[in-house]
């Protein structure tokens, strides 16, 4: 019998990659926002019943992280009731629950990079609807893995990268925040990891469900992360108006509505033993979507 993955939010980053990385796993079923709309968690299992999915792969979540501290009932629907219900009815069905969760959920005050049993102590609205999806994972009881990364980035969809990039090509000055630490990790990346889990859940041996977090290696600053990105795109020869490197800045010179951590930074050697995966380093992962962007210009 054919494996039937349904995946939610697949026109977002990391939905558009999972979409050719499960492409081989099974019969996938990607319902735009309007057929499985996880604003209107009530209406879900209507769909859930109709498909039938043995594995729910859910990237789809509110993302925009200051917005967020405006809409707190809409990102929790979408981030923590509509995720419960996913959860609920995977256990009900004996379906996989394969969900997403952020570097948000923490407070950022550690020295070191996060481990999957620290204290999640969220600082945002954002931060805190994601946590309560991944608590609602866990009490239903279901087969689930819990990816949580950070800076997500890649070719399609919205991203920081992509940000520093268009700024640079239209303005004479970039400030950009130096004391908030973490890891970009390409969505390509985190749906590969997905495919990878998920063909490992055919074998017979026990599987190690559970909370993992996935993220390229390394630890730097949005402003080396913003340097590097330019200095690709100047080697690279892209007209830009940015004469030199983007001005580094504390976060404090950065006013914004939510609260981001300082230090976000995500330890990855549980989910690297338990399945023998390397995780690539920042700056080639970033490089790559440099040069995959380059390419397609
Ligand atoms: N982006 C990042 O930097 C990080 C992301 N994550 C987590 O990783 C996961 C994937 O993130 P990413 O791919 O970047 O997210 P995107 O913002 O790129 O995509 C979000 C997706 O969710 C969909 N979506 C939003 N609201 C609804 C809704 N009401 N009903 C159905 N679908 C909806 C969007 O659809 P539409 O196109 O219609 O808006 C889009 O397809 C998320 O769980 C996120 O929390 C974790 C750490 C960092
Ligand atoms: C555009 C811009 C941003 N910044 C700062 C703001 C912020 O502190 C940092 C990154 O900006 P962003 O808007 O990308 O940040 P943000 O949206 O908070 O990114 C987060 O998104 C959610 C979904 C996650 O889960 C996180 O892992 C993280 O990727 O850079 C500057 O300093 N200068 C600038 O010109
Ligand atoms: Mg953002």
């Amino acid at each position: 019998m054919t494996t039937r993955i349904l995946i939610t939010g697949s026109s977002g980053q990391v939905g558009f990659e999972l979409k050719r990385a499960l492409a081989l796993q099974g019969e996938l079923i990607c319902p735009p926002r309007q057929a499985f709309d996880l604003a209107q968690p009530a209406s879900l299992a209507a769909a859930l019943d109709s498909w039938q999915p043995d594995i729910i792969v859910n990237p789809a979540a509110y993302t925009a992280v200051d917005r967020a501290e405006d809409e707190p009932a809409l990102a929790q629907a979408i981030n923590a009731d509509a995720v419960a219900v996913m959860a609920q009815w995977a256990a009900a069905h004996h379906a996989l629950l394969l969900h997403y969760s952020t570097d948000y959920v923490f407070d950022g005050d550690k020295t070191g990079a996060w481990r999957e049993d620290d204290a999640a102590k969220p600082q945002s609205v954002y931060g805190s609807s994601k946590w309560q999806g991944e608590q609602a994972v866990r009490a239903s009881g279901c087969r689930h893995f819990i990816l949580r990364t950070s800076w997500v980035a890649g070719i399609y969809g919205q991203n920081f990268l992509k940000t520093m990039l268009r700024l640079a090509a239209s303005r004479d000055s970039l400030s950009v925040v130096a004391d908030q630490f973490g890891a970009p990790t390409p969505a390509s990346l985190l749906a590969d990891v997905a495919a990878n889990l998920v063909q490992r859940t055919r074998s017979t041996q026990g599987q190690p469900y559970g909370t993992y977090h996935v993220a390229a290696q390394g630890r730097t600053s949005w402003h080396e992360y913003a340097s590097y990105v330019i200095a690709l795109a100047r080697e690279a020869g892209w007209p830009l108006q940015l004469a030199a490197a983007p001005q580094a800045i504390p976060g404090s010179a950065y006013p914004q509505k939510a609260r981001r951590p300082a230090n976000s930074q995500l330890d990855c050697s549980k989910l690297m033993q338990a399945f023998d995966l390397q995780l690539p380093h920042w700056q080639p992962a970033v490089k790559q979507i440099f040069d995959t962007l380059d390419n397609l210009k």
